[in-house]
């Protein structure tokens, strides 16, 4: 079977690797498809998480993984939230609390003071035992209230100043061309590749006509 499973229960991460792999001839699998499959995300690092979703999952399904590990670091907080981005107001906390914790935290920082980045640690794990991991960053700035509908997470309050929007504002393709998750997985994608090669062989003709 030609699949990989992202190891992840995140429909808006999800959402985002589905068009950013359409070039890569593979069936996308997710952790949707498994939902007995519960990841303890017990890791200091985002580096740590990563690995440790990914592993897990080729262990238990016997198909490639790719985990992402992501998450926001603000420069006023001392890199907060960090490895704890999803969970920053609480265990069973949603976007909408963690966002009204995040602006909370920084009433009265001026805008010049906003710094924020997002990380992705991207992991591949392979039935073999190979690991690769690659990162990406995004950089920009902690608005003072939400703006925009589209995306998840964080993005209406993470403005990119190269887009001049916040990612909540601007579309899948426009995030998607700048994006800390992008970023990680342009330099994934040849491990991706060499991997579909390799294990499918005669996909071999559609990979070299993609181009990549
Ligand atoms: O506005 C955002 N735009 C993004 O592009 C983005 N990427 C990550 N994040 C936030 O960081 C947490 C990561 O935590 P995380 O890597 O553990 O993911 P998760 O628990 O949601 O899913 P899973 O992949 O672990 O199943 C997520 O929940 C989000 O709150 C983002 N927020
Ligand atoms: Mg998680």
């Amino acid at each position: 079977m030609r699949s990989i499973v992202v190891a992840t229960k995140n429909r808006g991460k999800l959402k985002e690797f589905k068009v950013m792999l359409s070039d890569i001839p593979v069936d996308i699998l997710s952790l949707c498809d498994f939902p007995d499959i519960e990841v303890e995300e017990n890791g200091k690092t985002f580096d740590e998480n990563a690995l440790i979703k990914a592993k897990k999952v080729v262990q238990l399904t016997g198909t490639a993984a790719l985990s992402d590990d992501s998450g926001l670091e603000v420069e006023a907080l001392g890199g907060r939230p960090g490895v704890h981005t999803a969970r920053f107001a609480g265990p069973g906390a949603g976007d909408r609390e963690n966002i009204e914790k995040l602006l909370k935290e920084l009433d009265g920082v001026p805008a010049e003071k906003r710094k924020a980045r997002f990380v992705c640690c991207l992991c591949f794990a392979l039935p073999d035992g190979r690991i690769f991991i690659e990162h990406g960053y995004l950089e920009g700035f902690i608005t003072f209230e939400p703006k925009g509908t589209m995306g998840f997470g964080y993005d209406p309050v993470f403005f990119v100043p190269e887009l001049g929007k916040t990612l909540a504002e601007a579309t899948l393709e426009e995030k998607n061309a700048v994006s800390h998750r992008a970023r990680a997985m342009q330099k994934m994608k040849k491990h991706l590749l060499q991997f579909v090669k390799s294990v499918f062989g005669s996909g071999g003709a559609a990979i070299e006509d993609s181009g990549i």
